[in-house]
């Protein structure tokens, strides 16, 4: 066949795409509408995943991945659109916007988490300490916020869980980001032009295996690993570099001087998202609480006790020193489960009653990631 022809033949398929797509998206505006009148959010991360399901599946083996990629786009377009014709008439109408606060810079870890959950970064702003989202969430600048909780590697950021005791916001979702350390330079640097390095504390620790090796390198703490990559493009200089992801070398223009420094090959951080209440839905199946007890013998065990009796698995436990008494904690406890069943119902009645202080932090879908 001639290019032509091949050409022709594309002309007639894209006709009947055109038709389609366009059919699909006024069946979407639709949907967008029932959304808005019920004050439903636009994205539905479930239905996302079903429709990406099927369609792939519908597809011959070789050309699944690319199918997928394809409905992923729709759908983001979808979205947009959705937001455009619907819920942007009369601008303002804040509550259907989803503005998200994350932490750093483009091409944080945060940045890609927030565009992995939301699957935008419209409407979103960055803020330079955790301490400034929840900040932010009070003085309604934004409506959620992204932070990191727990990574792999070095364990729970201990900051964000006293800020979320703190602040009194709700746990409304996760998400799980697997996080790549590199050395990260200005063009033409070698290991060994580098004097200092910027990182996250948490670069520094996650990479701590082969930062050992340079004991030469004066290691500067900074805000965010992103924005350690930022800094190091705007010195233009070979004797500094940074610890940060791919992702920060490519938005900054920085070399990657050394490749997946991280100690842990799956090296993956836990980020939660934070709203303003709690939202339980159907799907939810993962549970947050902190709460004290009276510092007796036997109290933590007694608790626990709720949660086997009604075979409720336990995911999770974090302590954290109470500021006003020495060597009494608060924990914070993550569970399998749904507030709207009886066994989660009954465990956390009785713990309410033998705790001196008792708070739910959320209930959302929880992601389970294979390494
Ligand atoms: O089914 C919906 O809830 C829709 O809004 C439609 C649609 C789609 O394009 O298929 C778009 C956005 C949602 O995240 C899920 C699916």
């Amino acid at each position: 066949m001639a290019l032509e022809e091949y050409r022709n033949r594309i002309d007639e398929i894209d006709k009947k795409i055109a038709q389609l797509f366009q059919e699909r998206m006024d069946t979407v505006t639709k949907v967008g509408q029932y959304k808005k009148e019920n004050n439903i959010p636009i994205l539905n991360r479930k239905r996302e995943e079903e429709v990406l399901e099927k369609n792939a599946k519908r597809l011959r083996e070789d050309l699944q991945e690319e199918g997928r990629e394809f409905f992923e786009n729709l759908m983001a377009v979808s979205r947009a659109y959705q937001q455009k014709i619907i819920f942007n008439e009369g601008k303002s109408s804040k509550n259907t916007m989803v503005s998200v606060g994350y932490p750093g810079v483009k091409g944080s870890f945060g940045y890609q988490a927030m565009v992995e959950y939301f699957k935008l970064d419209e409407g979103s702003k960055n803020y330079t300490e955790f301490e400034d989202i929840f900040i932010g969430m009070k003085k309604e600048e934004i409506e959620y916020g992204i932070l990191p909780i727990e990574n792999s590697s070095t364990g729970a950021i201990n900051k964000v869980y006293d800020l979320l005791r703190k602040y009194g916001f709700s746990i409304v979702g996760e998400q799980c980001i697997k996080i790549d350390q590199n050395i990260l330079g200005i063009p033409g640097t070698t290991l060994l032009d580098i004097k200092e390095v910027y990182s996250h504390p948490q670069g520094f620790e996650q990479s701590s295996r082969f930062v050992s090796g340079y004991s030469d390198w004066r290691l500067i703490p900074y805000h965010n690993t992103a924005m350690s990559a930022k800094y190091v493009m705007e010195l233009n200089d070979k004797s500094k570099a940074a610890i940060a992801s791919r992702e920060a070398a490519k938005i900054y223009g920085l070399q990657i001087i050394k490749e997946g420094i991280n100690d842990n090959r799956n090296n993956t951080t836990r980020f939660i998202v934070i709203g303003k209440s709690l939202e339980v839905q159907e799907e939810s199946d993962k549970i947050s609480v902190v709460f004290t007890l009276k510092h007796e013998a036997g109290n933590l065990y007694n608790s626990l006790r709720f949660f086997a009796e009604n075979f409720i698995n336990l995911l999770k436990i974090e302590s954290r020193p109470m500021e006003e008494s020495n060597w009494e904690y608060f924990f914070y406890i993550d569970f399998e489960g749904n507030l709207r069943s009886e066994a989660v119902k009954n465990a956390l009645k009785k713990l309410e009653e033998d705790s001196s202080y008792f708070r739910i932090l959320g209930c959302y879908k929880k992601m389970s990631m294979e390494i």
